[in-house]
């Protein structure tokens, strides 16, 4: 088998020393994968994600992954009234590689026009973002990763309130990007789409169950990551959609 993409022992972290919002993640996940992160909301899907960029105030554990992984916020919470367009938040994924007193290399110029055209925005790379739709804004924030070019991409809830086309264009992405070798972790509240992904981490303030959709996602698992959020079951027996209530924090 091939190097992990990502390796996690024992994570823990928040941000209160002595108050741990994540317990005890530990989980391996190889190049070309795709897990889904799931867990009720406030159950620490983003905390993880922030402890993996190594942005969490307190962290223990190990992390083993090369370079730095790409982080794609959701939408709603990317700020819209920049005046940026497309092609300028599609380059933003190369500032890392980029010294301070230094222009973006012309070259990082096309990668931004490429990763734009792999999400189907190339004819938009001139418009405003913020004027773009959520979908459309969404699949910008991957191009952004793609420019990046890291092999771990965390995503929080790519596909939650996005338009169908996006949908279908942002799953062709992530087969691309698997194919790539690059792995994903998408945190979700679907759990039916969780199904069709090789893996599942469910998150409920610790690890639940980590492994394949067969294996994980039974109804007790299910129970002990939402608690008493509810979990609505199909004809037979499954459980397929978990209602949630929004909050902010
Ligand atoms: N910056 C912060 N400072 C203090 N506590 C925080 C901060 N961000 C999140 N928390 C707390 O950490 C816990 C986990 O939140 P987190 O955002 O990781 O959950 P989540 O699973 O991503 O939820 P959601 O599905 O609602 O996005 C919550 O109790 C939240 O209130």
């Amino acid at each position: 088998m091939s190097t992990p993409a990502l390796s996690v022992t024992d994570l823990r972290g928040g941000y209160v020393r002595g108050t741990d919002v994540l317990g005890g993640a530990t989980f391996v996940v190889q190049p070309g994968e795709i897990v889904a992160v799931l867990g009720p909301n406030g159950g620490g899907k983003t905390t993880l994600f922030r402890a993996l960029l190594d942005e969490l105030p307190f962290r223990s554990g190990t992390v083993d992954l090369e370079g730095r992984p790409a982080y794609v916020p959701q939408t709603e919470r990317a700020r819209l009234d920049f005046p940026v367009s497309a092609h300028d938040v599609a380059l933003m994924g190369a500032y890392g590689r980029t010294a301070w007193f230094k222009r973006v290399a012309k070259a990082d110029r096309v990668r931004a026009d490429e990763a734009l055209e792999r999400v189907g925005l190339a004819d938009r790379a001139h418009d405003r973002f913020g004027t773009l739709s959520g979908g459309q804004r969404q699949r910008v924030l991957i191009a952004r990763a793609i420019v990046q070019d890291a092999r771990v991409l965390l995503l929080d809830e790519p596909l939650s309130g996005v338009d169908r086309p996006s949908v279908v264009q942002i799953e062709r992405v992530f087969g691309e990007l698997q194919a790539e070798g690059r792995a994903l972790l998408v945190a979700t509240h679907d759990v039916a789409q969780a199904r069709t992904w090789g893996h599942v981490l469910c998150l409920n303030h610790g690890q639940v169950a980590y492994g394949k959709p067969d294996d994980c996602l039974s109804t007790a698992v299910l129970s002990a990551t939402y608690g008493d959020e509810l979990v609505i079951l199909d004809g037979s027996g499954q459980a397929v959609t978990v209602a949630h209530h929004h909050h902010d924090h």
